[in-house]
């Protein structure tokens, strides 16, 4: 398809839901009636299956999808180191983390003025836990694209579930399932290993992604809140087929060349083959890429006192294995009404046993300053395991003084938050090459909060230890 074309709106057509076994004919017929695999599968495509667990995954963990289609992924010359790794160029190795216990907060990064860098080549390794190599942990990134993914190009991360927060821009995403619209304040995840292309159609974009480097994402327990609420199932939106034609006589004699990347252990590798790897004329299964529009969260909160944990606003989350306990929680906060009578109502002053990264998309956060060298949309904090946060002193004094009246907060604002067990680390992109680090952070938000100790007059001091 030329690439003009790329944003015609019979393209996103999706099917609904969270987590289903789907399935998608681009042309009726494409998939085998009552087997995966037969002697000769239908129009001589080729059965292929991507496996998202391990085959002998709980039957309610399994994840796995058969794609049909005109050539099998395998068909391709080796992969070779790419000249864009990361790894070797820009600060993103993984085995040297900084682990820091100060609160970091980031100035808006960059976006690509140059217009010389696609989705894949303007992504950068932020900050992470844990090694791809051994499948445990994520990683935090921040990607500024000022220019669409060549239209004979792929993309595919060996590393994990990529979760893509836009912040700018709109992103088209041509996946082997089909093809998904990505706005600001929408979101999609990636599956490992899926393979897709990113178009712009409004301009430069720059946003926010979380890698899972184990398991996948999963719609938070919903408890005493009932059978609703949060992100419910139905607004998830996957692909429906869509393939084109670009192939030889064999699988290496085709006129075309496409370039396909893999990020491997945070490496780009990249290979030319002959042919499209969009050849997907019909697939079925639970494994696929998907999107969400975070306007329709339904945000719960206190309707009589105190200010909740921020798990109520948790739109994905991913499990570590330890009830309760999420490896990344993907949270918002969307624009909401406040009505807690006698309460503190930004967030409390805390040190969290979880670490906690931070972006925002538009707008304004309650418990920061905006403005210029404050929390801004583009922008990101990380407070790590036990780092000390909670609002400015400025917040904290006029939210301390506020009138406490029914009060909508954050109108077009959201700010969203991954929140890992894991202690992240920093890159030396993050903490130094990106030259985004606000120095004064600390200084600024926590130096001037005051003391407003009273001491009661007359009253007996049971344990005291004098200066
Ligand atoms: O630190 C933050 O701003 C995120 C956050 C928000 C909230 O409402 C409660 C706890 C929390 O960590
Ligand atoms: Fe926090």
């Amino acid at each position: 398809m030329p690439v003009t074309e790329f944003a015609t709106k019979e393209l996103y057509r999706y099917q609904n839901g969270f987590n289903n076994h789907l399935e998608s004919e681009a042309i009726q017929g494409a998939l085998p009636i009552g087997q995966n695999s037969p002697q000769k599968p239908p129009y001589g495509l080729y059965a292929e299956k991507l496996s998202g667990t391990a085959f002998t995954a709980p039957r309610h963990e399994n994840k796995q999808t058969w794609l049909y289609r005109i050539l099998p992924s395998c068909a391709h010359p080796p992969y070779q180191p790419s000249p864009e790794s990361r790894a070797a160029q820009e600060g993103a190795d993984t085995s040297k983390l900084r682990y820091i216990p100060n609160q970091l907060r980031w100035d808006p990064f960059d976006h690509n003025e140059a217009r010389d860098l696609d989705f894949v080549s303007g992504m950068r390794l932020v900050a992470g836990a844990g090694d791809p190599t051994l499948k445990q942990g994520i990683g935090m990134l921040v990607y500024a694209a000022g220019k669409s993914m060549d239209e004979k190009s792929a993309f595919y991360s060996a590393d994990g579930d990529l979760l893509i927060v836009p912040q700018e821009g709109d992103l088209n995403i041509r996946t082997e399932f089909g093809w998904l619209l990505v706005r600001p304040m929408e979101i999609c995840v990636i599956p490992r290993g899926v393979k897709y292309q990113v178009l712009l159609s409004s301009g430069p974009a720059r946003g926010y992604a979380l890698e899972l480097y184990q398991g996948h994402f999963n719609l938070p327990e919903l408890g005493p809140i009932g059978s609703n609420g949060l992100a419910n199932a139905r607004d998830f939106q996957a692909p429906v087929a869509h393939f084109s034609e670009d192939f030889g006589a064999t699988a290496s004699e085709g006129s075309n060349s496409f370039d396909i990347t893999v990020k491997l252990n945070n490496t780009l590798f990249y290979t030319r083959q002959a042919h499209t790897p969009f050849d997907v004329v019909g697939w079925q299964g639970n494994y696929y890429p998907y999107k969400y529009d975070l306007g329709r969260f339904n945000t719960i909160g206190t309707i009589s006192y105190d200010h909740p944990d921020p798990s109520i606003f948790t739109v994905l989350s991913a499990p570590s294995g330890v009830p309760g306990t999420a490896v990344a929680d993907f949270v918002i906060f969307p624009p909401r009404w406040l009505v807690g009578e006698d309460t503190f109502r930004p967030p409390w002053y805390h040190r969290n046993t979880m670490s906690e990264f931070m972006g925002l998309i538009c707008g304004g956060y309650d418990a920061k300053r905006g403005g210029a060298g404050g929390f801004v949309p583009g922008g990101a904090s990380l407070h790590n395991v036990m780092s000390g946060h909670g609002p400015d002193a400025d917040s904290h004094e006029g939210a301390r003084n506020a009138q406490l009246a029914p009060v909508k907060v954050g109108g077009g604002s959201c700010a969203f938050m991954f929140e890992s067990c894991l202690m992240v680390g920093v890159t030396e992109w993050g903490l130094r090459t990106c030259k985004k680090v606000q120095e004064g952070y600390s200084e600024e938000s926590w130096g001037g909060v005051k003391t407003h100790w009273a001491k009661p007059a007359g009253k007996e001091v049971r344990s005291h230890l004098a200066e």
